[in-house]
């Protein structure tokens, strides 16, 4: 068994390799990878993918879905546009073009990332969920189960990101409210909500941006905002917030990139408390190290909530019938509510051997960025960083690296068994 290890990543032993599903439906089928097995084909699968190829590594590429960026083709809204600029969300090895906007639109990034998968050839192995992926410790090997195939190889890298499942909270009475309540991965717009009243459940960027998108429709939204959070102008000076941010970065601690970004929005969007949005104690950039919590780029939503267009709740108590009860006892009729409650991830359904790399309660890495892109046995994890697609390219890059040069010893190792020096 321990040859059949070494035999995985030996280029010249050529293994059966799936680049389709395959017809049998018995779970006799086992294939060996003889590089990676990338597990999801969003920006992160498709990044590292590129940047394996570049060093001349093999992989092969499972998904779920029946498409690459999922995310983004299915569960998007249409209004979306990149919200940090450009240079900060593009891939390794292929700049966006030069005539995309600073903040490409969800179809433009979606043709970027086509164009992307065409240039390095990726080819994933589509409507493939991963169920399992366990280390063989006795072989040296991960066997990673999809309903009808088991692969087998060297190096698993977990690319199923931060946003593969919709958090649903449990609401009392949620059962007996009789409007829709969906979640914000299945609302591409306001169109059919005119005149409607929405109850938009979460502030972060998506709710934020839901509520915009239902005013511009002619639907009357309100939203829960049940915790503190920032707002920031998604532009100050002319420059981008987090362009901004990163250049203040390089001199001065985060402490006082902090207190700059919370002045130079104090003077541009006022005091958001006074809205019902109450700022946290702690900065805006430090909270994002700290817990991930993204601060919201307004794009229009602080103006209708000014104007009154959007009202703001403090949190729901209960639903009934077509009625919702607040917290503090404000009882209204609602037609629709929609949950722009987040998303979490999958990783510890199915990844049985985390090697400590993931974290057992909330399946993201236990170490901190820069830290938690590789933990042991060969796995790896990418965009898992809380740090949007810019994360994802620090990870892509390092892996790939890392991997090559492990693939390059066994190669050469390889090599000298099969033909011995004289
Ligand atoms: C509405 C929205 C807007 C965003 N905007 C920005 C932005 O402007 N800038 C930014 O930097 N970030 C943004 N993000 C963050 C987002 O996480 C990244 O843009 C990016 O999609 C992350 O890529 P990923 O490949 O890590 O994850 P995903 O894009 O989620 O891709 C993961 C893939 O893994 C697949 N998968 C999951 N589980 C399995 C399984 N068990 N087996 C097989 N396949 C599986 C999924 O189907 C999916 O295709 C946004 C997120 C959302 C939700
Ligand atoms: N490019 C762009 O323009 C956009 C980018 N994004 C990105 O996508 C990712 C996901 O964003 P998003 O979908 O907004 O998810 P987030 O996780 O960022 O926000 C979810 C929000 O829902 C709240 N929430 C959760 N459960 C409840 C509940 N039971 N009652 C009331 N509130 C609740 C959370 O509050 P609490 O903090 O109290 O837990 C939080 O404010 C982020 O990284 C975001 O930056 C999203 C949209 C647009
Ligand atoms: O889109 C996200 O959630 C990201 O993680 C990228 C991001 C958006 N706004 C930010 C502010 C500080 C650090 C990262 C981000």
């Amino acid at each position: 068994m321990e040859e059949y290890a070494k035999r995985v990543h030996d280029p010249y032993f050529q293994p059966q390799i799936a680049t389709s599903k395959p017809s049998n439906d018995s779970m006799s089928n086992r294939v060996w990878v003889p590089g990676p097995v990338i597990v999801g084909a969003g920006p992160s699968g498709l990044a590292v993918a590129a940047c394996l190829k570049n060093q001349g590594v093999p992989f092969l590429i499972l998904e779920r879905s029946r498409c690459i960026a999922s995310l983004w083709q299915i569960k998007t809204y249409d209004r979306l546009c990149l919200h940090l600029p450009k240079q900060f969300c593009q891939l390794p090895l292929l700049p966006f073009p030069k005539d995309f906007p600073t903040y490409p639109t969800k179809q433009q990034f979606l043709a970027y990332l086509e164009d992307y998968a065409r240039k390095f050839d990726l080819k994933p192995v589509f409507d493939t969920v991963v169920v399992k992926a366990e280390y063989d410790g006795g072989c040296g090997v991960w066997r990673v189960k999809t309903k009808v195939v088991e692969y087998v190889c060297r190096w698993v890298i977990v690319a199923t990101g931060e946003n593969a499942e919709e958090v649903v909270p449990k609401i009392e009475g949620m059962n007996e409210f009789i409007g829709p309540i969906v979640h914000t991965s299945l609302y591409k717009s306001g169109e059919c909500f005119e005149n409607k009243k929405v109850l938009v459940v979460g502030c972060g960027n998506s709710g934020m941006e839901v509520c915009l998108d239902l005013c511009n429709y002619n639907a009357r939204p309100s939203l829960v905002v049940r915790d503190s959070l920032h707002v920031l102008p998604q532009e100050m000076l002319g420059r981008s917030t987090f362009g901004l941010s990163m250049w203040l970065l390089k001199w001065f601690p985060v402490q006082v990139v902090d207190r700059i970004l919370l002045l130079a929005s104090h003077f541009m969007i006022g005091d958001t408390d006074r809205l019902g949005l109450n700022r946290p104690k702690i900065g805006p950039l430090e909270l994002k190290n700290i817990s991930g919590k993204t601060p919201v780029l307004d794009v229009g939503t602080l103006a209708k909530i000014r104007s009154g267009d959007i009202k703001v709740y403090r949190g729901i108590k209960k639903l009934a019938c077509n009625t919702v009860e607040f917290v503090d006892g404000k009882m209204e009729k609602f037609d629709v509510i929609i949950l722009a409650t987040g998303y979490r991830s999958n990783v510890t359904t199915w990844l049985k051997d985390t090697k400590d790399l993931f974290s057992e309660k909330d399946g993201f890495p236990t170490k901190p960025f820069p830290e938690g892109w590789k933990g042991d046995c060969g796995l790896y994890a990418i965009g898992f960083t809380k740090r949007g697609l810019f994360g994802t390219s620090i990870d892509a890059t390092r892996i790939a690296e890392d991997i090559a040069r492990q693939w390059t010893t066994d190669t050469k190792h390889l090599k000298s068994l099969r033909h011995p020096p004289l």
